[in-house]
């Protein structure tokens, strides 16, 4: 069992040690309360778990991708990362100093430093200002110094660095008048106009036709490297985290579950969670019949299960996940699990014996929604070509 009572991202793939962290969670917590209704004297007030003792890390030069189901809790903990949200419990560190409870210039320098980018770019832009008036504004935000010609200068190589090029083709448009692609590409150059060390992308592909999603995506990696940024890559979607991610830490009702480099996460997922989000993903290499299409509901956020979350669901759950909350256990180099049927009792081994071979054959899918495996050449005549396209 490892000494971490939360998973937590540690080593890279392979286990490779990969640093101190640019950004963390440590065993953060989030509840908000049930709005309506008081509750009865005596009653304590209801609230929604959204984030229970997550620990994440996120390191210079690496995408990490949070992959859950809807509700899991991703989009809060990344809210909280963000300082948008203020914790219930646990802290978020920027390298290593606690940013809990900040204002006035530490907050707008953390705000500065970890930069969000949403899912849908529609409604991250104001419909009556023009690309130009958008960027401007960023521009003056974070550079100051800059006026006039020089403010054009940035913005000019803030589209090209997102591959909108010539830029003078997008400055004068609306937001209308550019396609979803190109939206979310501008919504990545008013990022960048912070120089930001971590992007926080949540969904940042998924409102996206599919055929542009992998030029997103590969354009997000290619800033990641350039700049050695830290990425927290937030999906539902495990075959994109796979492709896209150097480690995957799975979320399930509010807590993170599965932990590791992307490869041993999705190649020999181990929590049963991650196996059944596997089994029940899209996949053209597998037949239709393959894939798992009845996985279940998760539980309510207000009163979620005892112990483990997952055993309602969970084919393998024992008494004790019934009682007692998992504890982290190292299933290889970096790569952890929350799960009891790693615990060293004779019961566990059983059940671990039973559930290895029926995830024998189980291999992560090459998603639907990235159609190009992951190392083969995209040809300029692609749908699916890389950073250089312009959607
Ligand atoms: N501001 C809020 N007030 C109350 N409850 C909230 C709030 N934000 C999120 N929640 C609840 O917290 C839980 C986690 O939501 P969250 O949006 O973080 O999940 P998610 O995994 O990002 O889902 P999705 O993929 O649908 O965005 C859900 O039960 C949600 O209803």
């Amino acid at each position: 069992m490892s000494g971490e009572t939360t998973a937590q991202v540690a080593t890279g793939a392979g286990g490779a040690a990969a640093g101190r962290p640019v950004l963390e969670a440590v065993h953060v917590t989030k509840h908000f309360p049930v709005r309506g209704g008081l509750p009865r004297r005596g009653a304590t007030r209801k609230v929604v778990h959204a984030v229970e003792d997550v620990s994440l890390s996120l390191y210079a030069g690496r995408i990490t991708a949070l992959v859950g189901e809807s509700g899991s809790g991703k989009s809060t903990l990344a809210r909280l990362l963000a300082q948008l949200y203020p914790v219930t419990g646990g802290e978020v560190r920027l390298h290593g100093r606690s940013v809990r409870a900040l204002r006035g210039k530490a907050f707008r320098d953390h705000v500065r430093q970890v930069q969000l980018i949403l899912q849908d770019p529609f409604a991250s832009f104001n419909p009556v200002a023009t690309i130009a008036g958008t960027l401007r504004r960023a521009v003056a935000l974070h550079h100051p110094g800059k006026r006039g010609r020089e403010r054009t200068a940035v913005i000019d190589d803030l589209l090209t660095q997102i591959n909108l090029v010539p830029p003078r083709q997008f400055t004068a448009k609306y937001p209308h008048e550019l396609s979803g692609g190109q939206l979310q590409r501008i919504s990545i150059a008013r990022a960048l106009a912070a120089d930001p060390e971590v992007f926080l992308a949540d969904e940042p592909v998924s409102s996206l036709d599919v055929s542009i999603r992998l030029g997103i995506l590969n354009l997000l990696r290619r800033l990641t490297e350039e700049r050695n940024a830290a990425m927290l890559y937030v999906t539902h979607d495990i075959a994109s985290a796979r492709y896209f991610a150097t480690d995957t830490a799975v979320m399930y009702a509010g807590q993170v579950v599965e932990s590791g480099p992307s490869e041993a996460v999705t190649q020999q997922a181990a929590h049963p969670y991650t196996q059944l989000l596997i089994a029940s993903a899209p996949d053209p290499s597998r037949a239709s019949a393959d894939r798992v299409k009845d996985i279940g509901q998760p539980p309510s956020l207000i009163d979620p299960p005892a112990g483990c979350r997952f055993h309602p669901r969970c084919p393998y759950a024992m008494e004790r996940c019934k009682v007692d909350t998992p504890a982290s256990f190292d299933i290889s180099p970096g790569h952890t699990a929350r799960c009891w049927l790693y615990a060293d009792d004779e019961e566990a081994r059983a059940r671990r014996a039973e559930n290895a071979e029926a995830v024998a054959t189980l291999t992560a899918p090459v998603s639907l929604d990235i159609p190009a495996p992951p190392d083969s050449p995209v040809t300029p005549d692609s749908p699916v070509a890389p950073d250089t396209s312009t959607d």
